[in-house]
């Protein structure tokens, strides 16, 4: 696996730090490090090589400033992105606003069957979220079968290359921070590998690993593994 050197990362502002100069015509882009849908905002930053124009601000979540939410974003969640005096939300319209607004290799794809795969991919994310949340209460090895089943299968659509679309895309995007916490999780905690009996699957893990902007955003997997043994496996 290429292992690029590590980008240094900014410490999370807390509730005692001061706010950025919010709306000074510089463009933002608020996380938490340990967001998934963070990190789809800013693996898509990233990946259109926006290092320079988009200021990564890191928040800690669990000691969140006010001007947040007072001043930035009054949903209070993250991501969000201040661009042109606005603040927007949702990650997955931040991909394709930073992909629309923004200089850099296209995320979303012109090719109409590639449009609509696409499209039905980002609808079934919601399920596919779900299953994998619900496995860890249920039944881990059943949740993830039904999930990852469906991925691989999602994977045998276009041949052009090892992603869901062929080339990388912001449908990668979008799965990619649950398949990263799964991976692991299913791993450390259920003794599971999800790439067993899976081979596309394999292949997109390998080759979605081999992408700086999406590696410079990956969590340490001791800390994942942590975050996740103490939300669902509290007695351990
Ligand atoms: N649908 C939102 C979800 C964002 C979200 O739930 N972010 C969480 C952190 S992972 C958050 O900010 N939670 C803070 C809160 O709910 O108070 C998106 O896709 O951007």
């Amino acid at each position: 696996m290429a292992t690029a050197v590590q980008q240094s990362r900014p410490p999370p502002l807390t509730a005692t730090s001061d706010p950025p100069p919010i709306f000074d015509g510089t463009t933002r882009l608020y996380i938490s490090y340990l967001c998934p849908f963070a990190q789809r905002a800013w693996i898509a930053r990233n990946y259109k090589g926006l290092q320079d124009k988009i200021e990564l601000v890191p928040i800690d979540l669990q000691n969140r400033p006010d001007w947040y939410k007072e001043k930035v974003y009054p949903e209070n969640k993250v991501p969000s992105l201040e661009h042109n005096g606005k603040v927007l939300g949702e990650s997955l319209d931040l991909i394709t606003y930073i992909d629309a607004n923004f200089e850099g290799p296209s995320l979303v794809p012109t090719d109409l069957p590639k449009k609509e795969f696409a499209e039905q991919l980002i609808s079934h994310l919601d399920t596919f979220i779900k299953q994998l949340y619900t496995s860890l209460k249920e039944d881990p090895i059943q949740g993830a079968s039904i999930a990852f089943d469906y991925f691989e299968n999602a994977l045998g659509k276009f041949d052009d290359g090892p992603f869901f679309l062929g080339q990388f895309s912001w449908v990668d995007i979008a799965y990619v921070p649950f398949v990263e916490r799964f991976h692991l999780v299913f791993s450390d905690l259920f003794k599971h590998d999800i790439t067993e009996g899976r081979p596309k699957l394999a292949v997109w893990i390998e080759e979605v690993n081999k992408i700086d902007a999406y590696t410079q955003t990956r969590l340490d997997p001791k800390e994942l593994v942590d975050i996740y043994k103490k939300r669902f496996l509290p007695q351990q």
